[in-house]
């Protein structure tokens, strides 16, 4: 139980990102990589959904296709999870913004409240029997630390994804690191916004220029933390 009298049933994951993404080397991956928009990744998190809770549905051994983009790395994970026997959900900075988070802007302020909200709905998916995957940039360490301490001792589990600007730039699937650039976004993390790397994350996703692990590889390097760390259900 933590200070709130909260007792999760599992624990949360929180997935925070350098500068949001992540590089993808191509080739052999078990599901198509298209650009991702939000009713891709809410009907990918609905299939998958379906998945996971139709006890006579048969399951693929691919995740479905037309989803990636955003948080290809906790797709892979959510699926790898899945096939596990663990339930999980996806929370994706990205859509929040539209439904729960719409009324929040990329001031400080309005970061650090997004954040706090996101870690109170994972611990309400933690309470249900899910791990919940935390998709943000999340920049500031003071409000990373804050979530981690809403959630019980080991239950908030630190992922950073160590990737250079360039590559994120190289990307830019949206523009807006053009935008950025060009100054009609203003506050851009990674432009002219901090970005805060943990000191102390449980797991670092390392992408280098022309050096980058698989979305799968990825995730499976996860699914070894929690392993090890005894997170996962047999
Ligand atoms: N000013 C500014 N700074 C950073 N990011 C911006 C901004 N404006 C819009 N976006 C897009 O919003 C996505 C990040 O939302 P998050 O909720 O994860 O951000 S935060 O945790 O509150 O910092 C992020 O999408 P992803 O890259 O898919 O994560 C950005 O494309
Ligand atoms: N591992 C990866 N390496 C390179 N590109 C990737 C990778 N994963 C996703 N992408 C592509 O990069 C862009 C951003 O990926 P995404 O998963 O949406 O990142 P984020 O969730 O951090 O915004 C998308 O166009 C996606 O197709």
């Amino acid at each position: 139980m933590n200070a709130s009298g909260f007792k999760p049933a599992l624990p949360g994951i929180s997935s925070s990102k350098s500068l949001g993404f992540f590089s993808f080397s191509g080739g052999n991956q078990p599901f198509d990589l298209k650009p991702r928009g939000v009713c891709l990744i809410k009907a990918a998190m609905e299939e998958t959904r379906t998945l996971k809770l139709d006890v006579n549905g048969k399951v693929g051994d691919k995740l479905p296709n037309g989803h990636a983009g955003k948080s290809t790395v906790a797709c892979a994970l959510s699926h790898m999870l899945y096939q596990r026997g663990n339930l999980s959900y996806i929370l994706d900075g990205d859509n929040i913004r539209h439904g729960l988070n719409r009324d929040l802007s990329f001031k400080t302020e309005d970061r650090a409240e997004n954040i706090r909200r996101v870690g109170e709905v994972a611990k309400l998916f933690a309470d249900a029997g899910f791990i919940c995957i935390a998709c943000l940039i999340s920049p500031y360490r003071r409000d990373r630390a804050e979530c981690r301490a809403m959630l019980p001792s080991e239950g908030f589990v630190e992922v950073f994804m160590d990737v250079p600007l360039q590559v994120c730039e190289n990307r830019d699937p949206k523009g807006l690191y053009k935008l950025a650039r060009a100054g009609k976004i203003k506050g851009f993390t990674g432009i002219d916004d901090p970005y805060e790397p943990p000191l102390d994350a449980e797991i670092v996703l390392q992408c280098n220029t022309g050096d980058c692990s698989t979305p799968c590889d990825m995730a499976e390097k996860v699914i070894s933390y929690l392993e090890v760390k005894g997170y996962l259900q047999a």
